[in-house]
């Protein structure tokens, strides 16, 4: 089936809440309208309400079924900054707590910190650090993972492959890329697909020295200690892990190499050019990122995107919180 209607199927009328910090932006309001109307989530919007029927009213949706909360006028607000402060231990102070729970993404992070909602989508206004770090801060990492990373699953036609990781550690050490690898191939199989692992490179098994190899080949090997029967393989050039032939020269006796389906990138810059550049040339439909590893679905659009965008994601953030 194909993948977001098997998504639909899981969670319709499961009254999956989830809560959208820019409400007034007309790509988010006319997907959320749309996600209530088909019965898949049931949406909440932050903010003013005169300021979000406003921006409904131009976008030419209605919004009467949609519950608003606002941070500037929240009878709970005082309880949320004392849960806040808590989880904080110290790190910030009740002061700090009162201006940061105002910011959207702040607010929204703690409800679903709370339970009060089941997930959030931002990122349609708001650069990826103002969105992702609110989660780091208070929603954190599961046991075991020290790292959330971003996944996009990048679709063409028949072709569905996963790429990692395009949204949050900017230079990650072996250690770091190792635990990414490994957690992108459990992100994979949740979207149907079968995780053979390329750690990618400018260099193919050695063909090329350097620090920045080196990091790359020891998080191979540090990924197959963590999942030994876990496909896996780098370092390789893209060439190597995706094209049979090239891989037939470049590295013949990989069990990846040539077939690659999860694709973990190098460090930051290159995972996120990767990804817009098979998006804007390659016709690749990008959806996510998807942040792997955190306790609760916080997801992070990228600020290009389109209401179709906001839609899919949704519905993979309600689906990661079942
Ligand atoms: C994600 C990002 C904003 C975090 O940066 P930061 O806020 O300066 O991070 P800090 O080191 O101050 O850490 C803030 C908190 O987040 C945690 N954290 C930081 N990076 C983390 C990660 N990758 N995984 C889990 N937790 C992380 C820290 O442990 C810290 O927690 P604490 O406050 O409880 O101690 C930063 O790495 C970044 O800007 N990444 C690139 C984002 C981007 O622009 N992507 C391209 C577009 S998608
Ligand atoms: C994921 C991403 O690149 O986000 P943005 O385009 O908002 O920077």
């Amino acid at each position: 089936m194909e993948l977001f209607e098997s998504l639909k199927q899981k969670i319709k009328g499961k009254n999956l809440r989830i809560v959208f910090p820019e409400a007034t932006d007309e790509r988010i309001l006319k997907a959320a309208v749309r996600l209530q109307q088909e019965n898949l989530v049931e949406p909440v919007f932050l903010g003013a309400a005169e300021e979000i029927q406003k921006a409904a009213l131009a976008a030419g949706v209605t919004t009467s079924q949609i519950k608003i909360l606002d941070p500037n006028n929240y009878s709970d607000f005082e309880q949320m900054v004392d849960a806040f402060v808590e989880r904080r231990h110290g790190k910030n102070t009740k002061e700090q707590a009162q201006k940061m729970l105002r910011d959207p993404n702040y607010f929204g992070t703690m409800l679903v910190f709370l339970g009060q909602v089941d997930g959030m989508v931002s990122g349609a206004v708001h650069p990826t650090g103002d969105t992702v770090r609110p989660a780091l801060q208070i929603i954190k990492v599961k046991p075991g993972l020290t790292r959330t990373s971003g996944a996009f699953i990048m679709q063409k036609d028949d072709q569905r492959y996963l790429f990692a990781d395009c949204a949050i550690n900017i230079n990650p050490n072996s250690q770091e890329l190792a635990e990414i690898a490994v957690t992108s191939a459990k992100t994979a199989q949740l979207f149907d697909i079968d995780p053979k692992v390329a750690l990618l490179s400018f260099s193919t098994k050695g063909s090329a020295k350097s620090d920045e190899v080196t990091k790359v080949a020891e998080a191979a090997k540090l990924a197959q200690q963590m999942d030994p029967d876990l496909a896996l393989d780098g370092e390789l050039q893209f060439d190597a892990a995706f094209v049979p032939k090239v891989a037939q020269q470049k590295a013949p006796n990989s069990a990846v190499a040539g077939q690659a389906t999860v694709f973990v990138f190098p460090e930051l810059q290159s995972g996120n050019i990767g990804y817009k550049i098979a998006q804007r040339f390659g016709g690749f439909e990008a959806i996510g990122p998807v942040l792997q590893g955190l306790n609760k679905p916080v997801s992070d659009l990228s600020r290009g995107c389109n209401e179709e965008d906001v839609y899919k994601l949704s519905l993979i953030t309600a689906a990661q919180a079942l």
